[in-house]
């Protein structure tokens, strides 16, 4: 299954970073300094209702030597949603995803882009020994990751400390293999993917990260409920 790249470092070339972006047009330009200078292909999933693909239009303008791709949807898809799109329209070996906000850095990213020279999956946690979180985490919002992958592990058997964590990238060719059979739309399809990949005897690290705790998050009490269910339905439907 695994083909080892020498040299521990995968070409930026053969890397498609997918970006969802729900409703970004405020948060999306903190990004854009630092994906700049990004060699492979960037594909952003927009399917809300603001401008965001005006102002990502924009910023492919202002850099006709990036590789960007702008999808568009007339409904939204949800997390899971925007992310499948992604992946699936990704032509390259290798490929990733991160938030539309800035709590990952390009760099975070492409050190899990150099892990998949020796694994099929790498993805960043905020929960390992190594990992730096830059705004300390409230009380309770760590307590309720921490109950999440007991959880986690409980229901799906997934040794991971951190399986929610946006920045997280893969060999195209195990994503292939497990995204016809994934459901998940929502915030749960992280779980899934793992949890598919695992199935099919995919090796997928888990890779202490820099993370940048951004206050907003589109994340409300009835997708933390929704997501609970659909994780019931995979284990039990
Ligand atoms: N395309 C698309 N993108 C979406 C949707 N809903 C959310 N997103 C995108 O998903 C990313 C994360 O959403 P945030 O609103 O920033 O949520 P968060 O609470 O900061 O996210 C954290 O927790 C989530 C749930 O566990 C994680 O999925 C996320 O990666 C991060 O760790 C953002 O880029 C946001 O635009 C949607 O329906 N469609």
């Amino acid at each position: 299954m695994l083909n080892d790249t020498e040299g521990g470092e995968v070409n930026r070339a053969d890397c498609t970073l997918v970006i969802p972006a729900y409703n970004e047009e405020r948060r999306i330009r903190s990004l854009f300094k630092d994906i700049s200078g990004f060699a492979g292909d960037l594909v952003f999933v927009c399917d809300g209702t603001d401008a965001t693909p005006a102002v990502i239009g924009a910023f492919a303008a202002d850099h006709p030597l990036l590789r960007i791709r702008c999808l568009t949807f007339p409904a939204r898809l949800g997390k899971g949603g925007g992310v499948v799109a992604g992946m699936k329209a990704a032509t390259t070996p290798f490929v990733g995803y991160m938030d539309a906000d800035g709590s990952t850095s390009l760099s975070e990213m492409e050190r899990l882009f150099d892990r998949l020279a020796t694994a099929d999956g790498a993805i960043g946690s905020r929960w390992v020994p190594g990992s730096v979180l830059t705004v300390r985490q409230g009380f309770r919002r760590r307590a309720e990751s921490r109950l999440f992958n007991l959880l986690v592990r409980l229901l799906f058997g997934l040794d991971y400390r951190d399986t929610q964590c946006g920045a997280k990238a893969f060999r195209k060719e195990a994503v292939d293999a497990v995204l016809s059979s994934t459901r998940s739309t929502g915030f749960e399809f992280d779980v899934e993917l793992l949890w598919r990949l695992a199935q099919s005897g995919y090796r997928v690290e888990e890779v202490p990260i820099t993370w940048e705790n951004r206050d907003e998050s589109k994340v409300m009490a009835s997708d933390a409920k929704e997501m609970l269910r659909g994780m019931l339905r995979l284990r039990f439907g």
